[in-house]
């Protein structure tokens, strides 16, 4: 009965207490019956990594500026002195190893509202930015909104005060001194594109960055893939942008439809007076619809991670990738005489005196993993950057009267897989590892094996006690180098199966 049977791991702790677990009988699960046991794939299957997330981020909102003036007894009409609103937060992405899927992720994130500008123009606080963390390797596609650009790591101290969170400096005095001063040299072309500029603040588009994506076509209907990539630690990338800050009165009275920046105390007047009277008008009244803050960009994104690795190591469930990643390279797998003990890609480096090569432990795959079968085959995406292929096999699968798939059916079974994903998922340089030399009949097996399959090359190992495993080092290492015959691939017409 319990060949037939998927065994959830969630169950494995009650299972233990109670009677001799039957993988101890039959190392080798079968999983025929998933399609009709749906309610018992769900949890094995709930406790994946979560390396596909779809966010929605919204920039936060620019403050309001204020509408104040200041009068004296000498003064009857008063100066403005109203500050500008501040500017909304950015949703940026930052790239770091410390964390390893988006499960950290919330949905929904908005940055943060910005402050109202205050009098004796005072500019309103910057809204907090959300910073984000992603693992590397996030790929980026666009469902809805802009393209998300890449944030340089410059100093902050070479950045304009109006991108500093929280500063009190008014720039926007020394701003419009400056397009003062510079009035008289600049021609008329110039000065109303400077003018467009102050409005445009109000409803910025972010700009492109240095990243490979699709012409803009309007109207964004369907997803946008690899819009970005971020594959270096500390790389970030700014997905939504703070809202722009509303005018404060001191900006605003120097601005005038189809005038420049009107000086004249009667103009001056007017304008204040639009502001004080119909402060949230349409943007028909450019006096008012300047006032308010902007709200922030949008964008529907869906992130997807692709580990970077040099090497895949790929096979069935309990071949033995686990324990090979950890004879490979310091790297400490959870391994187990059960299937799919590993439910997330792990990593390890193998280092070299003058050489270092990341490999990548996929989840054990099954026939039939492209319907959704053990653990699905999602997680492929994670090998479609690995240079090299390491076909992970069982020697022993099938001996000793246990039922079991045999080494080159495994190897067949795999390549479908891979090639059901990804077409063309399959043709990189590949390796065969023939695992678990140390059992009996495995040297037969392997003599088959050898006869069987042929074009690439195979490693007998023994992953338990280490043996077979600085041949195997060499081999990997030339393969990703390139050296040699880097072009051996595992193809279906070279298998031999009954
Ligand atoms: N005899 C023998 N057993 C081995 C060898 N390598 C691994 N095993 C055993 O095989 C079982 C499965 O090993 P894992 O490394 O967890 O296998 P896996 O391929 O990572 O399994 P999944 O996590 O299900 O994908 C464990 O009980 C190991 O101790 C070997 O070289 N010889």
């Amino acid at each position: 009965m319990w060949l037939s049977r998927a065994v959830p791991v969630r169950y494995l702790g009650s299972y233990q207490r109670l009677q001799k677990p039957p993988w101890m009988k039959y190392p080798v699960a079968y999983y025929s019956d998933f399609s009709e046991k749906k309610g018992k794939v769900a949890p094995l299957q709930e406790t994946r990594m979560r390396d596909r997330f779809t966010l929605y981020a919204r920039g936060g909102e620019g403050g309001s500026g204020c509408s104040s003036v200041r009068r004296s007894r000498t003064d009857r009409y008063g100066k403005p002195d109203g500050g500008n609103g501040g500017r909304g937060g950015d949703v940026i992405l930052e790239c770091t190893h410390a964390v390893w899927d988006f499960s950290g992720l919330q949905p929904h994130v908005k940055g943060g509202k910005a402050g109202y500008g205050t009098s004796k123009n005072r500019i309103g606080n910057r809204g907090e930015d959300k910073v984000l963390q992603v693992p590397i390797g996030t790929v980026i596609h666009l469902q809805e909104g802009e393209i998300p650009s890449q944030i340089e790591n410059d100093s902050p101290k070479g950045l304009d005060p109006w991108d500093l969170p929280g500063t009190l400096v008014d720039p926007a005095t020394e701003e419009n001194l400056d397009v003062e001063e510079e009035e008289e040299v600049m021609p008329e072309s110039v000065q109303v594109s400077d003018d467009e500029e102050l409005v445009s603040r109000h409803l910025s588009t972010p700009k492109e960055g240095n990243f490979d994506f699709e012409e803009d076509g309007g109207d964004i209907d369907e997803v946008r893939y690899n819009v970005a990539e971020l594959t270096e630690e500390g790389q970030r990338i700014l997905i939504a942008r703070g809202g722009e800050g509303g005018l404060g009165s001191v900006c605003a009275t120097r601005y005038v439809r189809g005038t420049k920046f009107a000086k004249s105390t009667t103009i001056r007047k007017s304008i204040l007076m639009t502001m004080e009277e119909d402060p949230d008008a349409d943007d028909d009244d450019q006096h008012s619809s300047i006032k308010s803050g902007s709200l922030g960009s949008e964008a529907v994104l869906i992130l997807e991670l692709k580990s970077i690795a040099d090497v895949g190591l790929v096979g069935m469930p309990n071949a033995g990738k686990s324990t090979l990643l950890g004879a490979l390279s310091r790297a400490k797998p959870r391994v187990g005489h059960y299937a799919f003990t590993t439910l997330r890609p792990n990593l390890g480096n193998v280092n070299y005196e003058d050489f270092s090569m990341t490999v990548a432990d996929i989840p054990g795959l099954i026939k039939g993993a492209h319907q959704n079968r053990g653990l699905g085959h999602n997680f492929l995406r994670h090998i479609e950057r690995t240079k090299v292929l390491a076909y992970v096999v069982d020697l022993a699968s099938g001996l000793d009267g246990c039922r079991g798939i045999t080494p080159w059916q495994q190897l067949y079974d795999l390549v479908m897989e891979l090639e059901y994903h990804e077409e063309g998922l399959s043709d990189r340089s590949s390796l065969i590892v023939a695992n678990k030399i140390d059992e009996n009949g495995a040297e037969e097996r392997l003599e088959e094996l050898e006869r069987r399959v042929k074009g690439v090359k195979i490693y007998p190992v023994c992953a338990v006690l280490e043996e077979g495993v600085p041949e195997l080092k060499d081999g990997l290492k030339m393969l990703v180098n390139g050296d040699g015959e880097g072009s051996e691939r595992l193809k279906l017409e070279n298998i031999c199966v009954d």
